[in-house]
């Protein structure tokens, strides 16, 4: 790995500021039986922050992950996602609230949003913090998202590079 430490592209306080204001565009369209499917590994950070931002609007949703794996450990798409582990709970006849990291190619959200359709969900939402640009026009796009990110390899914020960086309080790019 670099030693170059990545650059600063969004801080802790921005990053805080965004999840406040995207909890309050979901708010008002879920409620408590809502379930939010978290995606492992990188959409814990998000998923965790969002649940207390919603908590803070007095919504206080079901919570559930899911375990998908498309980079391994690589910094481009493997191209088909791997099912790690799935959903805990029925989600039948239950609004889900799917959330991740980072929207790149969009294989992962679609494949989630899939798995969760075919789960019985009625109707299925998807939030993520970070949306990157793409040269077409991708499966899915979200419902929700925190913050519009260039066309850069991202860390922290759950974001990972090898497994590393996750736990930066800040996005960084490391090109
Ligand atoms: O839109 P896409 O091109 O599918 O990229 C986005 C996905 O890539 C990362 O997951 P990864 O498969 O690396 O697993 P991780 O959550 O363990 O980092 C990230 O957490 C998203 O789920
Ligand atoms: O920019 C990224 N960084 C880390 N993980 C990712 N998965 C998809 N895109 C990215």
């Amino acid at each position: 790995m670099s030693d170059v430490p990545p650059t600063v592209l969004l801080t802790e306080a921005e990053i805080a500021d965004r999840v406040a204001e995207v909890a309050a565009r979901i708010a008002p369209v879920i409620d408590d039986e809502t379930a939010m499917v978290c995606l492992l590994t990188g959409g814990i950070w998000f998923a965790a922050d969002l649940t207390r931002a919603l908590g803070r609007l007095g919504r206080f949703v079901k919570f559930d992950a899911l375990w998908l794996s498309s980079y391994r450990d690589e910094r481009q798409s493997y191209g088909r996602c791997e099912v790690r582990a799935d959903l805990q709970r029925p989600v039948l006849n239950r609004k889900a609230l799917i959330v991740d990291d980072v929207f790149d190619t969009g294989l992962s959200l679609s494949e989630a949003a899939r798995l969760v359709r075919d789960a019985g969900a009625s109707e299925v939402l998807t939030a993520v913090f970070a949306r990157k640009p793409w040269p077409t026009d991708r499966a899915i796009q979200p419902d929700f998202v925190a913050w519009e990110a260039p066309a850069r390899f991202l860390v922290g914020y759950g974001m990972d590079v090898a497994g590393g960086m996750r736990g930066l309080p800040y996005i960084g790019a490391m090109d």
